[in-house]
């Protein structure tokens, strides 16, 4: 299949590109050519870019997909009472059925608001799988893991099972991680094997880190140190790829330790915001060359997947953070909300830039709405006015999933009324 993109605004998100009026071709899954005008040839898909802002993908590095269901259940709780007292009792009545068809309602909100690619951990993830194939999202997949009661070993040897099966799968848009859940729910030996096991397969690791000030408590009463130390204690950022959701409780000591990791840190500003964590110190650590993503975390929390809605936020907690409205400026956003996550999926190579060569995971923008006028600079526009309602087209993999706001691969109707009835009765009695 190929498809020509005609005479849209193109922002690449590569360094130095400034915004362009042009045309991008597309054949099987990759970006072919990109210049100012393209001849189309037989059989090429036509998209007509009038008014239209082509760009990569959004990349959400850090999500819990299924708990779209729980969007709304538990609001204005503190993290563990949160977790403890709704989420973990609500997820223990979840069937394998509920998790696909919760994975499918996040991936039909997310292709809605311009996410191309996402990072998942969670469990059932057969059924994460499954929905990924159908919906022609492009995800990393994690299966989630607690080890303090037991060793562990059911749920070790169903994320060694995930990785085996699907890496690679879905004409490539499936990759994987190994998901130990946080420093306060991983004892330091098995959390030693994942790392072990990670290194040696060269699987990244995907975890919770330093979300909120009672876990920094917590894990210096048990330990002596701070939940970066203790993961830098069991050698974690030596080796291997490593991507970090929250980091918000880091001290100057904690930024220094994560430099020259490979991977980086999944800022969830939205989920840290309604949760009361605290704000993330990201432009202290991009400062210091650690590589920063952006995420939603799972709608139970968040309540949106929407990543223009964690664009905005991001900037401005930084902005007022410091005092200093220059933090984040509306290019550097953007490339964290991009090329930033790529990178922590270790997907840098692949997505996250419009160039040739790289797959063609791209997003169009109708600018024909009040809210986006005048355009005196479009990367203010984007990160500052669009929301992910604006997103009028997304194409993933070279293949569109929703055009005109029509999904394509997904029956919302059925949908709704499938996540309807199972959200309800999840939460029955809790
Ligand atoms: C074992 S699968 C993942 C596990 O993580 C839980 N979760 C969702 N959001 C958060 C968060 O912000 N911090 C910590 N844990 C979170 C989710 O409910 C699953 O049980
Ligand atoms: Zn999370």
């Amino acid at each position: 299949m190929s498809i020509l993109i005609q005479q849209a605004m193109i922002m690449t998100m590569n360094d130095n590109d400034a915004p362009f009026m042009g045309d991008i071709r597309v054949e099987g899954d990759r970006i072919v050519e990109i210049a100012a005008h393209i001849t189309s040839q037989p059989g090429d898909e036509v998209i007509h870019g009038n008014d239209m802002l082509a760009m990569p993908g959004l990349i959400n590095a850090h999500q819990h997909s299924p708990m779209s269901l729980l969007r709304g259940f538990s609001d204005d709780l503190k993290l563990m009472d949160w977790l403890d007292r709704k989420m973990l009792p609500a997820e223990a009545n979840m069937t394998p059925e509920d998790i696909y068809w919760g994975a499918q309602l996040s991936h039909a909100e997310m292709i809605r608001s311009g996410t191309t690619t996402y990072a998942d951990m969670y469990v059932h993830m057969n059924e994460i799988a499954e929905a990924v194939m159908l919906t022609g999202i492009r995800a990393s997949l994690t299966r989630g893991m607690v080890f303090m009661e037991d060793d562990g070993g059911r749920r070790l040897q169903e994320a060694i099972d995930l990785v085996q099966r699907w890496s690679g799968k879905a004409e490539g848009r499936i990759t994987t991680m190994y998901g130990p859940h946080s420093p306060y729910t991983c004892a330091p030996e098995p959390l030693r094997d994942v790392i072990a096991m990670a290194v040696k397969e060269d699987v990244p690791i995907h975890i919770h880190l330093a979300e909120t000030s009672e876990e920094v408590v917590k894990i210096r009463e048990r330990y002596g140190m701070t939940p970066t130390e203790y993961l830098e204690s069991l050698g974690m950022f030596e080796q291997a790829h490593v991507l970090l959701a929250h980091a918000v409780h880091l001290d100057r000591q904690d930024v220094e330790r994560l430099k020259g990791m490979r991977g980086g840190v999944s800022h969830n500003p939205v989920s840290n915001l309604k949760l009361g964590c605290g704000i993330a110190p990201i432009t202290e650590m991009m400062a210091q060359g650690i590589q920063v993503g952006l995420g939603t975390d799972g709608a139970g929390s968040a309540t949106t997947v929407d990543m223009f809605e964690e664009i905005k936020a991001a900037t401005w907690l930084q902005k007022l953070n410091y005092g200093d409205p220059t933090r984040l400026p509306a290019r550097n956003v953007l490339q964290v909300a991009t090329r930033g996550s790529a990178g922590l999926l270790n997907l840098e190579e692949q997505v996250g830039v419009l160039e040739v060569g790289r797959k063609a995971d791209i997003i169009l923008i109708d600018l024909s709405k009040p809210h986006l006028q005048p355009v005196h600079n479009l990367e203010s526009l984007v990160a500052y006015s669009v929301n992910g309602s604006d997103v009028d087209t997304t194409i993933v993999n070279g293949k569109i999933l929703m055009k005109g706001r029509q999904l394509l691969t997904i029956d919302e109707e059925i949908l709704f009324h499938e996540t309807r009835t199972r959200a309800k009765r999840i939460v029955e009695g809790i």
